[in-house]
């Protein structure tokens, strides 16, 4: 049994502590809002994120000092763009080394970091090397009912790596490791823009045939962003490659499928974020991706026509329009080339 920490009650804090409780773990819930906090200790309920009866052993905090005293892990779950401010406000708190562990999905815009260099540069006593990442197709409404879910760990601390293997892995809940840790951050990120373009064509009533070419068409970019960052093609093959693309391309679970869905139909950005209430990661992935896809000179055609529909007001069917009638290619071209040498090593 490990004391764990889980810092973000949202849907997958949520989720993820199930997890851990079902495994014997000490569950410490932290949340900045007491109401939540009060609600998950009175009532085993944490209403506007899961709808499932949560276990006694998870206990809601909303002091991160006491939250985290004494702990062996820390999995920090709050969306991308809160990382920073909760990793400095758990730097200035924390006074022994327990291992961290992130299970978000992101890039921070203007810097193009990843969530674990995030994290390793506001927590003074980390490395880089030490933290750990989680990483599949998983969605809490899912996880949170014990459904059958695959995801991945990774960590260049491979001992990290295999003692999260260890806290999180039970029948329901299979966790495998990778040495890949930047394709693994990766490709949870970028899957999420190509879920809102999923969610767009669907909501222009377009159709299977369009949402597997946006799959497959977007995993072609998610390995050519992906591979020029460091990361190994085989990984965009894996369970937080094409196997989050599909659940989350496929899934009326998937925040980004829904906010997609919602701009598909003719609403706004604005209103659709409102109207979800959760955190969308994609909208921010792709303003990061595209800005690194055209300083980088990367062709990302579908995260460029997204980032048209979202930030310059681009109706979703000409983006469609643009994308049908791009010049004449050859599929495979740069893609074989980084399979081949992927072989090689
Ligand atoms: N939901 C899912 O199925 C999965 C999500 N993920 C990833 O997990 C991450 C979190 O997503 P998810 O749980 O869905 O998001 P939610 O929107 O469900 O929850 C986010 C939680 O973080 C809290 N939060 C936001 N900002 C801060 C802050 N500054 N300080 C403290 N807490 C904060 C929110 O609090 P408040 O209530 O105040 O908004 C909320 O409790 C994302 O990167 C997502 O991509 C990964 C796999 C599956
Ligand atoms: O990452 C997820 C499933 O693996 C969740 O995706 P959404 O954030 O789109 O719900």
């Amino acid at each position: 049994m490990q004391k764990v920490a889980v810092l973000g009650a949202g849907s997958w804090g949520t989720a993820l502590s199930i997890v851990l409780a079902d495994n014997g773990h000490d569950v410490r819930l932290w949340t900045h809002r007491k109401q939540q906090a009060d609600e998950i200790n009175t009532t085993n309920t944490n209403k506007r994120y899961l709808q499932v009866n949560l276990p006694q052993q998870i206990q809601a905090y909303d002091d991160l000092e006491k939250a985290i005293d004494d702990v062996s892990a820390i999995v920090i779950v709050v969306p991308t763009k809160a990382i920073r401010e909760v990793c400095s406000e758990l730097n200035e708190k924390l006074r022994h080394q327990p291992t961290l562990i992130h299970a978000t999905k992101g890039i921070e815009p203007e810097s193009l970091k990843r969530v674990s260099q995030l994290i390793s540069e506001e927590m003074s006593t980390y490395n880089y090397e030490d933290i750990v990442v989680l990483s599949g197709p998983s969605h809490a409404e899912e996880v949170g009912k014990r459904l059958p879910t695959t995801v991945t760990v990774s960590s260049v601390n491979e001992q990290n790596a295999t003692f999260t293997q260890d806290l999180f892995i039970n029948e329901s809940f299979r966790v495998y490791t990778s040495t890949d840790m930047v394709g693994i951050e990766l490709g949870g990120a970028l899957k999420n823009i190509i879920a809102l373009g999923a969610g767009i064509s669907d909501g222009l009533g377009y159709g299977d045939n369009a949402k597997a070419a946006l799959i497959t068409r977007g995993l072609a970019e998610i390995t050519r962003l992906g591979v020029s960052l460091g990361a190994s093609p085989l990984t965009f093959l894996g369970l937080p490659g094409v196997g989050d693309l599909i659940v989350t391309c496929t899934s009326s679970h998937s925040r980004n499928w829904r906010a997609g869905n919602l701009l598909g139909k003719g609403h706004k950005l604005d209103d659709v974020l409102e109207q979800m209430g959760m955190a969308v990661e994609g909208v921010r992935t792709t303003k990061a991706a595209n800005q690194f896809a055209r300083e980088q000179q990367i062709e990302m055609p579908i995260t460029n026509g997204l980032h048209q529909v979202l930030f310059n007001d681009k109706k979703p069917r000409d983006v469609v329009d643009q994308l049908m009638n791009r010049s004449k290619r050859e599929e495979m071209d740069d893609l074989a080339a980084f399979i081949r040498t992927d072989f090689r090593d």
